[in-house]
């Protein structure tokens, strides 16, 4: 970004105005001693003692050097009428202006090139009235504007003269001036009626001796360098212009009001932030458009008179030039690529960019093995934690399971030394004299069943296996082996299905269900953890045990109780049979009754049959009657067994208890 190089130069004064001038000049800075707030700074004041060469080297020199390299550049004189804008920009004989300067310097620069062949174009216009004549083809008039991708904004039908010399350019600006309209004012003789771009085109390439060389460009460069002198802004009044004069002057500060438009917008940035600048407003501001916030080098030498009549103006100019110093301009390059170039161009740019590719493609890898690296190094970080982790919960564990075996261990002591009191006090239970006499609350007494039994014991054939299953010792129920369990079970199904072809229990489940009693897990050994809870919860499974033992003895008392009356029933129904039988063979014997064919020898028949059914009846009674006495003593055993525990349990919880303590 470039900013506008603003210069302000005052002409020289008559004594008489120099007197009386208002203004005051001090470095860069000019001002009005009696209004402190007009007061101006710029790049550069110069007074009116300065020559144009200096003004020319303040920043046009540098600007025509920089079209040589393929800028362009703009340098306008802007100021009100009679302000020295012509003697500044063409000069005189005596005191070259800016343009010859420029040429002069713009050759000699070109000459200094001995790498590049230049071609130097140039062109003379004029805005008179609002229409483009060409200077140069003077019979060239209105022309027009037109804007194209390849040369930008162009007047179609300007004549460009191709020029080789300092000389000729002069010579063809001199030519030029000739058909420049210039008009008499009462401020000015020679008073300029129209702006005039005097143009330079500089075209110019590498020198290419060796044509297939890979490491010359054919580049073309071409730049544009404007130099322009602006008619005048006036006032009609001092001007005293009348009919043509008058037109003119309108013209002429119309387009000066638009640049003025223009350039403030740019001050404000109004460009940049997607505002409307009015450049075709104007033919000038058109024209100029590349110079004004474009690709340009611009300078603008702002002239004025410093005399106390034309204050107004001169403050108005110094206005206009100091918005101009905030407008920026975007400056590159201006390349033409032929094919044969624009092939060499981007070959170039292939290898560069494939260089660029390879460094940056590098870079990348490098950059993704680091991030590898890093998250490589995480995962390691993260499984040695884990691994440590591990190794401390293996370790808490072994603890764990150590504690628990030991407490395992002392629990099973305890229980197996409770368990095995059990056993001996079962042993020796057992041994003793038989309690089913207070199990028997039904209607036969003791005696009689026990008599009933040991006669039906001597004729029975049957032989249940409850008699050979509770033949040994009774163990805890708690140290039941399974198997023994389930074959127990089983002989005893076998033998409940022989009794109940005749006999209906009221409920053989509760049979099933004392034996099944026997199949509970052994609870002491295979306790792992014994905690209070579970202290309380084998309290209550005693309590639980002892009520369903209560239970079943309850229903065995049932069971056997009905057993007993069925089986008096069935001893009361086979001799009212008999009798019946016995007396209807009477009284048929006595009436003679010649239907009746029953001979005494079918009467003992019948007899006998009966006896038989007795005998059977009996046999299956005394089985009963074993079986449930099998029945009853298991569950007064393990009731008594069950009562035994659970009065060691509180001492049993308090050892328990006092493991769990540290
Ligand atoms: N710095 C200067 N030194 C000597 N003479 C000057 C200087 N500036 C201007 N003049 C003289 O002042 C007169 C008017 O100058 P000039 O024509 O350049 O004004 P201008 O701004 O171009 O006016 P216009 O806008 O009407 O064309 C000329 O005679 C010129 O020689």
């Amino acid at each position: 970004m470039e900013r506008i190089h603003v210069s302000v130069r005052a002409r020289p004064l008559s004594p008489e105005d120099a007197k009386n001038s208002p203004w005051r000049i001090s470095g860069n800075s000019i001002f009005l001693p009696n209004q402190t707030s007009c007061k101006f700074e710029f790049d550069r004041v110069f007074e009116e003692k300065c020559k144009t060469a200096e003004v020319y080297l303040a920043r046009t020199k540098d600007l025509v050097a920089a079209a040589v390299r393929g800028f362009n550049g703009t340098v306008f004189a802007y100021g009100q009428t009679s302000s020295g804008k012509t003697h500044t920009m063409r000069g005189s004989a005596s005191e070259p202006g800016v343009i010859p300067l420029a040429v002069y310097d713009l050759f000699k620069t070109i000459h200094e090139e001995v790498d590049r062949e230049f071609l130097l174009r140039m062109s003379y216009m004029e805005i008179y009235n609002e229409e483009i004549n060409d200077l140069l083809a003077p019979e060239h008039r209105k022309l027009q504007i037109h804007e194209s991708i390849e040369r930008g904004i162009f007047v179609a039908g300007l004549r460009e003269e191709i020029v080789a010399s300092t000389e000729q350019v002069l010579g063809l600006m001199e030519f030029g001036e000739s058909h420049r309209h210039i008009g008499e004012t009462n401020m000015n003789v020679y008073s300029s009626r129209s702006h005039t771009i005097f143009r330079m085109i500089i075209e110019s390439r590498e020198k290419n001796e060796d044509a297939d060389s890979d490491n010359t460009c054919d580049a073309v460069r071409v730049s544009v360098l404007n130099l322009v002198d602006l008619a005048g802004s006036e006032r009609a009044a001092k001007t005293g212009a009348e009919g043509v004069r008058l037109k003119e002057g309108s013209h002429i500060n119309k387009s000066l009001m638009t640049l003025g438009t223009v350039i403030k917008k740019l001050s404000e940035g109004v460009e940049s932030q997607g505002g409307h600048v009015p450049y075709r407003d104007s033919k000038l501001t058109r024209i100029l458009q590349p110079a004004l916030g474009g690709n340009a080098n611009t300078a603008i030498i702002c002239n004025i008179t410093l005399a106390q009549t034309h204050a107004d103006e001169t403050k108005s100019s110094l206005q206009f030039a100091s918005r101009a110093l905030h407008v920026t301009n975007c400056v590159h390059v201006n390349e033409i690529l032929t094919d044969a170039a624009l092939l060499k161009r981007q070959k170039k740019e292939i290898e560069e960019l494939r260089a660029k590719l390879l460094d940056s493609h590098s870079e990348h890898l490098e950059e993704e093995i680091l991030s590898l690296r890093n998250a490589l190094l995480k995962a390691e970080l993260e499984r040695e934690r884990m691994a440590l982790e591990l190794e401390e919960e293996k370790k808490a564990q072994g603890e764990r399971e150590r504690r628990l075996q030991e407490q395992a261990k002392k629990i099973e002591n305890l229980s197996s030394m409770v368990l095995c009191s059990n056993k001996n006090e079962n042993h020796d239970i057992y041994k003793k004299e038989k309690r089913r006499e207070t199990w028997c609350p039904g209607k036969l007494s003791r005696e009689t069943t026990y008599e009933l039994n040991s006669k039906d014991e001597e004729k029975s054939l049957v032989k249940p296996g409850r008699v050979e299953c509770f033949s040994g010792p009774l163990l805890p129920f708690e140290e039941l082996d399974e198997a023994g369990a389930v074959e127990s079970c089983k002989e005893e199904e076998h033998n409940k299905n022989d009794l109940q072809e005749d006999f209906i229990f009221p409920n053989p489940l509760a049979l099933l269900h004392v034996t099944s009693r026997r199949k509970l897990p052994t609870r002491k050994k295979s306790l792992p953890i014994v905690e209070n809870s579970e202290l309380e919860e084998i309290q209550a499974e005693y309590e639980d045990l002892l009520i369903k033992f209560e239970t079943e003895r309850i229903m065995s008392e049932i069971q056997l109780d009905y057993l007993r009356s069925r089986l008096v029933e069935a001893d009361l129904s086979q001799e009212e049979k008999f009798k019946e039988s016995f007396a209807e063979n009477k009284t048929c014997k006595a009436h003679g009754c010649a239907s009746d064919k029953l001979s005494e020898s079918e009467a003992i028949l019948v007899i006998k049959q009966l006896q038989e059914k007795i005998t059977v009846l009996e046999m299956e009674k005394s089985s009963s009657q074993q079986n449930l006495d099998c029945v009853i003593e298991l569950a007064t055993e393990q009731t008594i067994s069950a009562k035994e525990k659970y009065d060691e349990v509180p001492s049993f919880n308090v050892l328990c208890f006092e493991l769990y303590l540290p």
